[in-house]
């Protein structure tokens, strides 16, 4: 399995997700600017402030050459993970339903959360079970999720909500608890806290590492 990390201007956790992802395979970063994901089997579009945050978070990036690439692929059904600046991105793009917001205390936020596992059967779960705790670092400004009812109530009938955060850990205000949604075939995942910051028991946990191996077991 051959993971591609994204880099825009501005992306910060790239380096992480291709450390985390080369522990369960090969990774190769991959430059905004190229139209070309270079043969990868799954696409990360990782953390940081894209082109600045400007206008509103993912906006910009959504337009990044290498960014049709990936609409091409993930309707393929390629695998696809966004996380936190990359969610926002793949919301802007229209690969997963939603939006994320401000954080309701209108400040950047850095903590580790408690996340439970609502399906463990989307290509970035599939190594975990429904209600396994998850503990992983968020650190965002712009991570309160949200759609409007009905999508959400569509959401949870297609089992679309895939991470939820643990009562008392949902310190952003995403509506009904959501920390990570997935697109309805289940190959696009995204979510606000960060499992590639939490691979090694060393640095408090190594419970994010399911979600690359979970990709990993995914035949290529
Ligand atoms: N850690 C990150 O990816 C930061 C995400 C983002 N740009 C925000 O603060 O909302």
């Amino acid at each position: 399995m051959k993971f591609g990390v994204v880099r825009f201007p501005g992306t910060c956790d790239e380096v992480d997700a291709y450390l985390a992802a080369s522990r369960v395979g090969d990774a190769e970063i991959l430059w905004h600017a190229d139209a070309d994901l270079k043969g990868v089997d799954a696409v990360i579009v990782p953390g940081g402030f894209s082109y600045g945050d400007h206008l509103r978070v993912g906006a910009v990036a959504r337009f990044a050459p290498v960014m049709a690439e990936v609409e091409t692929f993930a309707a393929d059904g390629g695998l696809v993970l966004g996380i936190c600046n990359g969610f926002q991105v793949l919301c802007e793009a229209g690969l997963l339903p939603g939006a994320l917001l401000p954080n309701t205390s209108l400040k950047f936020t850095c903590r580790q959360v408690d996340l439970e596992v609502v399906n463990a059967s989307t290509s970035w779960t599939n190594v975990t079970a429904v209600g396994d705790v998850l503990s992983i670092p968020a650190k965002h400004t712009t991570g309160r999720y949200y759609a409007p009812d009905a999508t959400l109530d569509e959401l949870e009938a297609n089992g679309q909500v895939v991470l939820k955060y643990a009562p008392g850990h949902n310190f952003n205000g995403s509506v009904r608890d959501i920390a990570g949604v997935s697109n309805a075939a289940g190959n696009v995942v995204g979510l606000m806290p960060h499992p590639e910051h939490a691979v090694d028991p060393l640095t408090g946990s190594a419970d994010g590492l399911k979600l690359f191996a979970s990709a990993a077991a995914v035949p290529a």
